[in-house]
């Protein structure tokens, strides 16, 4: 026996929107743009429009699957209550099928306007967040966030891929940036919502390990991070504008996460250090890849 589907309003475009989680997608797409302008021949601009509308796209589309599978705890945090399907705004069916609409249609237009590599990244990336991250690790390891931050990852390689449609060293060595860049940015954040996710029964690593493992993990992160960071320099691949500018963001980056791994948060604490890392993390990476893009204009 089925038992009938509250019925709701149409959704508007609003909620649609919403499912993509477009502030993140910002930083997904900002990084793809770059890895596209770092690369050596210059793309076509209507190729590129078109290669960095697909990235939009299909992070959004992941963005929605995600939120269509994860109703459920989704519901129980506070942070993501007035999503649309917790909101009871959106029936589930209509995430799901916006979801793999958009996914399809992402790689495919990726595929026939800019090139097959790009479109596989693309599909790997959407296929790892919502497969991977959100079905498979999320829920079963405080792991989960290292793995499957993976699929954020991708995009510098989409954006260098949709211009040479090859992979390089200096896209990898982006793509190790952000992967090893997510659990302290994640982590920093996880401290002081700690509770939203031991409410929702989500294993992050601040619920099952505690917090003097995270702050530890927090700083053991940043120091491959730096590397992959700096790296690109003193291995020819860019100038000294991004060389330096780097160098100098990344400093800052550490400095703010010793602060935040050599600390014991007290009661009533709040939590200032643990969120200006996470606040700085997103600029941080803005600024990093930003640079690239300088480096290559003026070099
Ligand atoms: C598994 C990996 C990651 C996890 C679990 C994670 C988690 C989060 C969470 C929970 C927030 C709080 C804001 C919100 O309510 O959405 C956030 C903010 C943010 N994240 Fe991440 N993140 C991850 C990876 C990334 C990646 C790869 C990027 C981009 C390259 C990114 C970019 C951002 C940005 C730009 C914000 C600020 C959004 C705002 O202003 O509301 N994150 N992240
Ligand atoms: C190009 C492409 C397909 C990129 C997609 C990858 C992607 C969206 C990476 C960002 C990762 C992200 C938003 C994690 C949020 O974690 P969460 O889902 O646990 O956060 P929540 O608790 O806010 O739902």
């Amino acid at each position: 026996m089925t038992t009938a589907a509250p019925l709701l309003p149409p959704a508007e475009w609003r909620d649609f929107l919403a499912l993509t989680k477009p502030r993140v997608m910002t930083l997904v797409v900002f990084t793809g743009l770059c890895g596209m302008l770092a690369a050596p021949v210059p793309i076509h601009p209507v190729i590129g429009f078109a290669a960095i509308l697909c990235i939009a796209l299909g992070a959004g589309a992941a963005g929605a699957l995600n939120q269509w599978y994860e109703a459920d705890i989704d519901a129980i945090m506070r942070r993501t209550q007035k999503r649309p399907l917790p909101g009871g705004r959106m029936d589930r069916q209509s995430a799901l099928h916006f979801g793999v609409g958009l996914s399809a249609f992402s790689v495919l237009f990726m595929g026939f306007a800019v090139n097959l590599v790009a479109a596989a990244i693309l599909a790997v990336s959407i296929l790892f967040y919502v497969f991977v991250y959100t079905v498979w690790l999320k829920r079963r390891t405080p792991q989960n966030i290292v793995i499957g931050g993976a699929a954020g990852a991708f995009p510098p390689l989409i954006g260098w891929a949709a211009a040479t449609g090859d992979v390089a060293l200096l896209p990898v060595l982006l793509f190790l940036l952000v992967f090893l860049w997510t659990p302290p940015h994640f982590w920093a954040l996880a401290l002081f919502v700690k509770i939203d996710y031991a409410n929702a029964g989500v294993p992050m690593l601040p619920v099952v390990a505690g917090e003097r493992v995270t702050r530890t993990q927090i700083g053991l992160y940043t120091i491959p991070m730096a590397a992959a960071a700096v790296l690109p320099w003193p291995l020819g691949l860019t100038g000294p504008i991004y060389g330096v500018a780097a160098t100098l963001l990344t400093a800052w980056f550490a400095l703010l996460a010793v602060r935040v791994a050599t600390r014991t948060t007290h009661v009533d604490d709040a939590m200032k250090p643990e969120k200006a890392l996470f606040k700085y993390s997103i600029l941080y990476l803005f600024a990093t890849f930003g640079a690239l893009v300088l480096d290559r204009w003026f070099a």
